[in-house]
């Protein structure tokens, strides 16, 4: 199982700065969820569960789901907008913009490789209450596509690789579904990595349990993604959220093959490159710069597409020079 953070993040990543800045490599596909759901994924080694309090479910569960205007205003705090103004732009100077800091990051990025991995709920389409209604814009596949056309590009989803495709539509790119156990490449060549029958089956009687056990908690659902399944809360009474963390924990004593962790474990500790999260509301996160909403993802992603045309315009050899290192950019939840 997974459980993390609401929204998602692009990293930039440069082998040959490792150990001595922030960037680093993101070389393979990573485990996450986006926040207000769990996802179930299938784990080596059987694990032991405690009681949801006691493991830090429901810490993780609040610290994923930084409260909305709404919900504050239901408990009775009403900021201001400069308030809130205020409290973001001082968090962003533990997470700066990644507009911003464009500069910087192409600095480093100039004459090599860039690779692009983005996450798909709340970075290319807005977080909705309907999973099913997390549509990108227009606008936004353009942009994406306009990325692929210069960069290797993949999106990495908790959803299944199926849904994604459906939902970005541009063959262009790698798919990683289902946290990364489902591949599928530009050529449309699919891999699927090591997923025995046993697991695909198991995954099927969870969901159905988690259906049943969580059919009476106002607002739960549950989504089946072939490899691995999501329980979203984000609908839920927070004050029914103990009771939705410990169905999820019953059901998942009985499955010890599979696992639920946090999602906010990239990167960073490796070195593995620029996280940038994308988040309208402060929270701490494994990302070293930030940006807002999918908007601002989309002008980020445009002035690439811009700075590589100028690039190539202007200086045919940075194309020769790109063949020697191979930084990245990724787009994942932290
Ligand atoms: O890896 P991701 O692409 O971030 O996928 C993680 C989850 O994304 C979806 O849920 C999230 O977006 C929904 C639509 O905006 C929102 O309703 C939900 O609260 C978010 O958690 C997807 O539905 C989940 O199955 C994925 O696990």
């Amino acid at each position: 199982m997974d459980l993390s953070s609401a929204n998602a993040s692009p990293v930039l990543a440069d082998p040959a700065l490792i150990n001595q800045t922030r960037l680093g490599f993101h070389s393979s596909v990573f485990t996450r969820s986006s926040g207000t759901s769990f996802s179930l994924i299938p784990k080596k080694k059987p694990g032991k569960f405690d009681d949801v309090l006691s493991n830090g479910w429901l810490d993780a569960m609040q610290s994923s789901s930084p409260p909305s205007k709404k919900m504050l205003k239901d408990v009775g705090v009403e900021l201001a907008s400069d308030d809130n103004d205020l409290v973001y732009y001082s968090w962003m100077l533990k997470y700066p913009s990644a507009i911003k800091s464009f500069d910087r990051i192409i600095n480093r990025a100039n004459n090599k490789e860039v690779v692009i991995f983005l996450d798909y709920d709340g970075t290319l389409s807005p977080i909705v209450d309907d999973p099913n209604r997390a549509f990108m814009s227009n606008d936004m596949r353009s942009a994406v596509k306009g990325v692929a056309k210069y960069f290797s590009t993949a999106i990495i989803s908790g959803r299944s690789r199926d849904k994604v495709y459906e939902l970005v539509g541009l063959t262009e790119l790698f798919y990683a579904g289902s946290h990364g156990m489902d591949i599928m490449f530009p050529a449309k060549n699919t891999l699927s990595i090591n997923h025995t029958n046993y697991i695909r089956s198991t995954d099927k009687q969870v969901y159905r349990t988690l259906v049943e056990v969580t059919k009476d908690i106002p607002g739960a659902l549950v989504e089946n993604h072939k490899f691995c399944t999501s329980v979203h809360y984000r609908n839920v009474d927070e004050k029914s959220w103990p009771t939705i963390a410990q169905c999820v924990h019953d059901v998942l004593k009985d499955y010890p093959r599979l696992k639920l962790t946090h999602g906010r474990k990239v990167l960073r500790e490796k070195n593995r490159g620029y996280g940038i999260l994308v988040s309208s509301v402060p929270k701490e996160s494994k990302a070293f710069l930030s940006l807002r909403d999918p908007s601002e993802v989309k002008d980020f992603l445009k002035s690439l597409i811009k700075w590589k045309e100028h690039i190539s315009g202007t200086d045919k050899r940075s194309k020769e020079a790109v063949k020697h290192t191979s930084p990245q950019f990724v787009f994942g939840g932290f």
